[in-house]
């Protein structure tokens, strides 16, 4: 097993310049999970998007130790980790199993994959198989269902190694069966040394995980520039580029 450890120390997270949520201080070892609670809008996303190296911190550090890439330490979670956001990350028109090829290749499976605790990544097949969607790899991901085309986003986790994975809302739209079988996942996850970051409204059966809640927004809280400005107004614009959603 691995020896990682993520450690947050003071993380402030926002968009912008505007603070969303934090101070957070937090601990995360190998083969440990942490579950990001709390209402809609408090700031799990924005943090989950922080760890992924999507948005910069506001303040505070997010530490990393014994987390290697290629047998260089790594600097930053994204390095290290898969991210499933809310959207899926998969063409509609192109088979599902053509899609997971696709991370597989992006992301380096046979590499990144070898000697890794648990054994080899799966292939697309065997990945669509492990998430309850057997046989379904020749379908184009637009024809499956909304829960089928969570769990097939879901399967991207297996097609290639990382010891971090990081899940914003994973559980949402499946049903009782399919919740169970992705608890199991992460479990086996957790079990051969990964650790798992978790937002989520509904319990994801994780016996010993961590909670981190994050208590509703108060006040806008923005931080000052060097210069003691204001904050400027948010430029979604920018922010949409800086994020990937163009
Ligand atoms: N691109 C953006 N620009 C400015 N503010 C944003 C942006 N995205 C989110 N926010 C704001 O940041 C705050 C936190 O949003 P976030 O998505 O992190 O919450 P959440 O806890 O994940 O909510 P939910 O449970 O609804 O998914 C919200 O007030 C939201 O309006």
């Amino acid at each position: 097993m691995s020896a990682g450890v993520i450690a947050l120390e003071g993380l402030v997270v926002g968009r912008g310049r505007a603070v969303v949520a934090g101070p957070f201080d937090a601990a995360l070892a190998a083969g440990e999970a942490l579950v990001v609670t709390g209402p809609n809008g408090a700031g799990k996303s924005t943090l989950l998007r922080t760890l992924a190296s999507l948005l910069p911190p506001l303040g505070g550090a997010i530490r990393l130790s014994g987390l290697a890439i290629d047998g260089e330490p790594a600097e930053r979670i994204a390095e290290v980790a898969h991210y499933v956001g809310h959207r899926h990350g998969m063409k509609s028109q192109i088979a599902a199993g053509d899609n997971l090829a696709f991370w597989a290749r992006y992301l380096g499976a046979g590499a990144a994959g070898a000697g890794r605790p648990g054994g080899a990544p799966l292939s697309p097949a065997e990945a669509l198989a492990a998430v309850g969607l057997p046989g379904l790899e020749a379908i184009p991901f637009g024809y499956l269902s909304a829960g089928q085309q969570r769990r097939a986003s879901l399967a991207r986790l297996l097609v290639a190694w990382r010891p971090v994975w990081i899940l914003d809302e994973p559980t949402s739209a499946l049903d009782a069966a399919s919740q169970q079988r992705f608890a199991a996942l992460v479990a086996n996850h957790l079990a051969a040394g990964g650790m798992a970051i978790a937002a989520t409204h509904q319990p994801l059966g994780l016996d010993g995980a961590t909670t981190l809640h994050i208590p509703p927004r108060s006040g806008s809280g923005d931080v000052p520039g060097p210069d003691g400005e204001a904050a400027p107004a948010i430029d979604d614009a920018a922010l949409a580029e800086a994020e990937g959603w163009l």
